[in-house]
């Protein structure tokens, strides 16, 4: 029997909403509320981009808990995760934040501004293979306390060897999107043709991403079911 499409990998659309509802919003920043509100009347359909609220204060509480100054982040979309970063690091702290797309950023950034923390972030108008090659060029390597990829699937792997270069020894890149819907479980008769037009090849991508990860022994991992699958790898040596 096909499973049914759903976006959410908890056990139902209910359980989702309560987290969200009961946990999440009431602590959401304004700004990332509004930012969030603005995402979904600009782009409707695509604004499950966003991370959700959850997975916001998750990465909030990380970069806290890590003290960190010096961030990257791939793939900016409007800039929810972004904001929640920006929002969590302390005033002197930096953020690289690469897109090739600029637009979608300019939606979220009068949010940032009016929460003001834009001062921290410096936007990357490029593909972020090119944009970490030239920080690591530029003798960063090594400098960067945390990194989140949220981006082209096909291109984790690659990020992968960048970033362990980029971020420091007890640094932290996290992944999202490694469950991929909860698709990286299922077999090609497992899934509806609506299904597979929208998961695309991303579902191999990952898959492959998951089981290289796993046996990477540069790394520590904790691959956790938030959002739409979060990989925590941290850097050991
Ligand atoms: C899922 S969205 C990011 C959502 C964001 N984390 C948030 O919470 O709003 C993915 C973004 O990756 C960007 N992207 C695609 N290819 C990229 C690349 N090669 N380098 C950097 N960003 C890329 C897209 O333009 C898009 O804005």
């Amino acid at each position: 029997m096909k499973e049914k499409f759903s976006c959410t990998i908890l056990q139902s659309e209910a359980l989702t909403k309560y987290l969200l509802e009961t946990s999440a919003y009431p602590r959401e920043h304004q700004q990332l509320k509004e930012l969030r509100h603005a995402t979904v009347d600009r782009y409707s359909h695509l604004s499950v981009m966003n991370v959700p609220a959850d997975e916001g204060q998750l990465l909030s509480m990380m970069l806290k808990l890590m003290n960190a100054k010096k961030t990257i982040e791939v793939g900016v979309f409007t800039g929810y995760s972004l904001l929640a970063t920006a929002l969590a690091l302390p005033d002197k702290a930096k953020v690289i934040a690469i897109d090739p797309d600029r637009e979608a950023y300019e939606v979220g950034l009068p949010f940032i501004e009016k929460a003001g923390v834009a001062h921290k972030i410096q936007f990357v108008n490029s593909d972020a293979v090119t944009a970490i090659n030239q920080l690591l060029q530029n003798g960063e390597e090594g400098t960067f306390d945390f990194a989140f990829v949220d981006a082209d699937k096909e291109n984790y792997i690659n990020y992968h060897e960048l970033l362990l270069k980029l971020v420091r020894v007890g640094g932290m890149i996290a992944y999202d999107n490694t469950l991929w819907s909860g698709t990286v479980a299922l077999a090609d008769d497992d899934l509806s043709q609506e299904w597979k037009d929208q998961i695309g090849e991303n579902r191999i991508f990952l898959r492959n991403l998951n089981t290289f990860l796993a046996n990477d022994s540069r790394i520590d991992l904790a691959h956790l079911s938030i959002g739409d699958g979060l990989s925590l790898c941290r850097r050991l040596h």
